[in-house]
């Protein structure tokens, strides 16, 4: 399958199939340097593939470190000493090959390296279907997550399905976060027939059926990101369920997307609360889901909502001192409100008694 991105001009095309590394070929740059960063873990895992199709001596290879510690500013400070010293120019081209920490961090270094340089996105997490997608690349800081970051779009994504045979279950729980999030984006019938699909921990875990649920979060991302690029209205939308996923998941480290799953529950109670979309059944449910496919809720119990909510105050599209949350209003409609911290202890506090019922 290939979908391509319809801007005015830079498109770039996403080939999601099984062994799709094989087509890099058409997209390395001649007589120019080509580094592929990949991730440590990837490149245990899939070390003989990986030389079949990237053969050619002129390509190097850097791995780097595995997962969200890879977006720190002394490690991004350490790869770009690196590849400067390597010589790299203008018309050298960066492939990311990880999960989406990978994509993230390896995008940013394309950003800002020689103030800006080529990279393809080499997704090969569930995950990352979302992350590669749409140009948002950057790292962490002490005070949050992506707080320093750019918009700078891949030269092409190629999501070979081939990797995600060695993904471990938080990482397939993590990406299924990502996916039912672009679901309820979608529609009602897309979050059911993903539930009917996926019903306990077995059936994801078997991934059958896994390109059409990818296609259908590849389609969703791809309609909102070409309509508002740089994140000035509907694109916000895709942050549902992060405004507290990403302070649940600074504070813990728990994986990203089993974070913004608990997120997008989190965000159910305040909908609830406002008498928007949501009510206790529908809360009720989404726990016991959760519950069945193992996403870890427990972690609730021990979590300090203070620092949450300081984590929440650092949420980049909140507007001065407020803290903006993307809600339900109706089936696929969305909107961006602001929320107080009495709502916010009010919610946490109700959640915590509701999966311990
Ligand atoms: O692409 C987007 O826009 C998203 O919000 C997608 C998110 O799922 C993704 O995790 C993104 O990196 C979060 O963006 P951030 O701006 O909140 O850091």
């Amino acid at each position: 399958m290939i979908f391509k991105t319809t801007y005015n001009d830079n498109n770039y095309p996403i080939i999601l199939k099984q062994n799709a590394l094989t087509d890099i070929k058409h997209y390395l740059k001649e007589n120019e340097q080509n580094i592929v960063l990949i991730d440590q873990d990837v490149y245990r895992f899939h070390k003989e593939y990986l030389k079949e199709q990237l053969e050619d001596d002129d390509i190097k290879f850097l791995t780097i470190m595995s997962g969200e510690v890879c977006k720190q500013m002394s490690y991004f400070e350490s790869i770009s000493e690196k590849l400067l010293s390597m010589n790299i120019t203008r018309q050298s081209q960066l492939i990311a090959i990880g999960g989406g920490a990978t994509g993230d961090f390896v995008g940013f270094l394309a950003a800002t390296l020689l103030r800006g340089i080529d990279f393809i996105q080499v997704p090969t997490t569930l995950l990352a279907h979302d992350s590669a997608i749409g140009g948002k690349v950057g790292i962490n800081a002490s005070v949050g997550k992506n707080l320093i970051g750019a918009f700078h779009r891949p030269r092409a994504v190629i999501y070979d399905t081939k990797f995600l045979e060695t993904l471990p279950h938080t990482e397939i729980r993590s990406g299924y976060g990502e996916i039912y999030k672009h679901a309820i984006l979608n529609s009602e019938a897309d979050t059911t027939r993903l539930m009917e699909v996926y019903p306990s921990i077995k059936e994801l875990s078997q991934l059958e059926n896994i390109e059409t649920f990818l296609k259908m979060g590849i389609e969703t991302k791809l309609k909102i990101v070409i309509e508002d690029e740089f994140e000035g209205g509907v694109r916000k939308h895709l942050n549902l369920g992060h405004t507290f996923g990403h302070g649940i998941e600074y504070l813990t480290k728990i994986a990203h997307g089993e974070a913004v799953m608990i997120g997008i529950l989190f965000q159910k109670v305040i909908n609830k609360n406002r008498n928007l979309y949501d009510t206790l059944d529908t809360i009720d449910a989404l726990i016991n889901y959760l519950k069945e496919l193992g996403y870890p809720l427990n972690i609730l119990n021990d979590a300090d909502i203070e620092l949450i909510f300081e984590y929440m105050k650092k949420d980049k599209k909140n507007i001065g001192q407020s803290i903006q949350m993307v809600l339900q209003k109706g089936e696929a409609s969305f909107t961006i409100e602001s929320v107080s911290k009495d709502e916010v202890l009010d919610a946490f506090n109700e959640l915590k008694a509701l999966i311990n019922e």
